[in-house]
């Protein structure tokens, strides 16, 4: 039977002032004791206010003995905290925990506690690292990447100051990996690393960086497995390693829309804490061969096209994606072709939902499975459900400014609630938006409505579907085409262009197809399969928290 660690409960002092601190199993908390000299004064002028506070153990970062400053040098911060004496309490330590900031920032924060006697503060310090030693979702050795060259090129800086600092403290050893050429992490984690020896992989970089790693670690955990990643009807095993995201790129969807901010520091806590948030992946496939892997967009038309020339504009930096979206949105293309796909008939939710996916959300936490009311009477009547029989699958024919996948929200700070606001993380679905051919005007109303409150769907050249599987097949099969353009000869390639522009009476200033933006990464393919596998990949965060009413919750603020 496992033992009960008893309960912890001294008088210690905090700023010249005497607590009762307590240490159960789950809270550390610490409240002030009324004094005689201050029970006078509280009497007298009603006005003195004990404080109560309370730090979750799951949230404690760290805890170190402080040196009491007797006049010797500073040996560092982390060696030895420095704390000024004061009268009959020589010793003290200083507990390292996590404090919420606004718009979902964590921050570190230390508290000292002053000790009469040296075996008693030793006592606290063992007792503190006991419980948190039995946090066994906490990483404790971490395989790091970073991406030098991604967003403004402070990956390494980013990492150096705020992140390894904070790993240490936590005593998370690392090996660290700064790329030196393009899918070199990818390669790394699915040839090379010893996975074994990890708890974790940390990505530092933006939306790309994220996708090479997910592809090194899911290619590799399905060569592991046996499992063939180009047939697109396998069932993929789950990643066991979790991943974490230090936002050093320009978008940096996939950290906002799991964490809420894209925040270094925040994102190291949550590492620390050992969160996890699984993910669902979408498998994109050509032919029965495998192309890649998407968590957050899939994106074919304006968002394909955004990408595609904002690679030539790097040097810009993150506003390469500004320049390129005025430019896309001017040169305002369409293209043609068909888009079928599978409804998720059997769950609960629509991508119109107000409600939104949280922190411990209900429907991710059944992956999806919650059956809507409708859709269970129809699994009693039949004992079967719709997409166990496969389901009906839709076809819609148009002209697209965009077709886009939005597996998760894709909330980044340039549209604080993403392309589909009530998208799940977890859930074993992708919403497909399709913006139909419209005017300039329209579909800058649509662009906007990302960035306000007004709902982007609301409109009638939009739909939004939630589905678990899609295709798109362009008007012209690129693939063929460039095929027999090559394989044709000169001659047969005119004859086919000629054709082309016959369909096509735009040709020369409109291209024929779009490419896919996949998570940041160009596809050059159009025609594409998609299928979502639910709960592939696991990160360390916990989706976005419910802004607290800072009254209610449990933090070292007055309780
Ligand atoms: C004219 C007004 C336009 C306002 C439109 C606001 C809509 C913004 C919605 C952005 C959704 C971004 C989805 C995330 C994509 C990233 O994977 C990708 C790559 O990010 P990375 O550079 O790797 O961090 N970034 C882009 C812009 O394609
Ligand atoms: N050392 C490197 N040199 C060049 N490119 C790299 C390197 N490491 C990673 N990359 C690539 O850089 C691209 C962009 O990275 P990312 O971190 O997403 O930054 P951004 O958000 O600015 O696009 C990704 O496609 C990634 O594969
Ligand atoms: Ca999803």
């Amino acid at each position: 039977m496992e033992k009960q660690p008893r309960l912890l409960s001294s008088q210690l002092l905090l700023r010249n002032r005497v607590f009762e601190v307590t240490l159960n199993r789950t809270l550390l908390t610490w409240k002030e004791i009324q004094t005689k000299k201050k029970r006078v004064s509280g009497s007298m002028h009603n006005t003195f206010k004990l404080g109560s506070y309370c730090v979750p153990v799951s949230e404690i970062v760290a805890v170190q003995e402080a040196e009491v400053d007797k006049g010797t040098k500073d040996e560092g911060r982390w060696q030895k905290m420095s704390q000024k004496p004061i009268e009959g309490y020589p010793y003290a330590f200083t507990v390292s925990y996590v404090e919420r900031e606004r718009q979902h920032r964590w921050r570190c924060h230390d508290v000292t506690f002053h000790c009469s006697d040296g075996s008693l503060c030793q006592q606290w310090v063992q007792r503190i690292r006991e419980q948190l030693s039995l946090l066994t979702s906490r990483p404790k050795h971490l395989l790091v990447y970073i991406n030098p060259y991604g967003g403004k090129q402070q990956g390494k800086l980013i990492y150096e100051e705020k992140v390894a600092p904070l790993f240490s403290q936590a005593s998370i050893s690392t090996d660290v990996i700064v790329t030196e050429y393009a899918n070199h992490a990818r390669d790394h984690l699915k040839m090379d690393a010893d996975l074994k020896k990890y708890d974790g992989v940390v990505c530092v970089g933006g939306d790309g960086m994220f996708s090479e790693i997910i592809h090194g670690l899911i290619s590799r955990t399905q060569a592991d497995c046996g499992v063939d990643q180009n047939c697109a009807e396998e069932k993929l095993v789950p990643c066991r390693v979790r991943i974490g995201i230090i936002p050093a790129g320009s978008t940096d969807c996939i950290c906002y829309a799991t964490v809420g901010i894209n925040d270094p520091v925040t994102s190291a806590l949550h590492i620390i804490v050992g969160d996890s948030q699984a993910l669902d992946v979408c498998s994109v496939h050509h032919n029965n061969t495998f192309l890649r892997y998407s968590v957050s967009l899939l994106g074919y038309g304006f968002y394909g096209d955004v990408l595609k020339d904002s690679e030539k504009k790097r040097w810009m930096g993150p506003a390469r994606y500004d320049v390129s979206g005025v430019k896309t949105f001017l040169t305002h293309h369409y293209y043609e072709g068909t888009v079928s796909f599978l409804p998720a008939t059997d769950i609960l939710g629509t991508p119109r939902d107000k409600t939104k996916c949280r922190a411990g959300c209900y429907i991710c936490q059944h992956n999806g499975q919650l059956l809507s009311e409708d859709a269970q009477f129809y699994r009693m009547e039949d004992n079967i459900s719709h997409s166990e029989m496969g389901g009906d699958w839709r076809m819609i024919r148009g002209k697209f400014l965009a077709i886009n996948a939005a597996s998760m929200s894709c909330a980044c700070p340039r549209s604080p609630k993403g392309l589909s606001p009530a998208a799940h993380l977890a859930d074993g679905t992708t919403d497909l938006i399709l913006v139909r051919k419209c005017s300039r005007i329209n579909f800058l109303r649509h662009l906007l409505r990302h960035t306000t409150k007004d709902d982007q769907f609301d409109l009638n050249f939009v739909e939004v579907h939630r589905v678990r599987k899609f295709r798109f097949m362009p008007k012209h099969c690129e693939s063929d085409l460039e095929l027999d353009l090559r394989e044709g000869g000169a001659g047969g390639g005119k004859k086919l262009l000629r054709k082309i522009c016959r369909d096509h009476p735009a040709c020369g200033c409109t291209p024929i197809n779009s490419s896919w933006n996949c998570d940041g990464e160009v596809l050059p393919h159009a025609a594409i399969e998609v299928g979502v596998h639910c709960q592939l990949i696991r990160l360390f965060a916990r989706g976005i928290e419910d802004q607290p009413l800072f009254e209610d919750f449990c933090t070292p603020t007055v309780i």
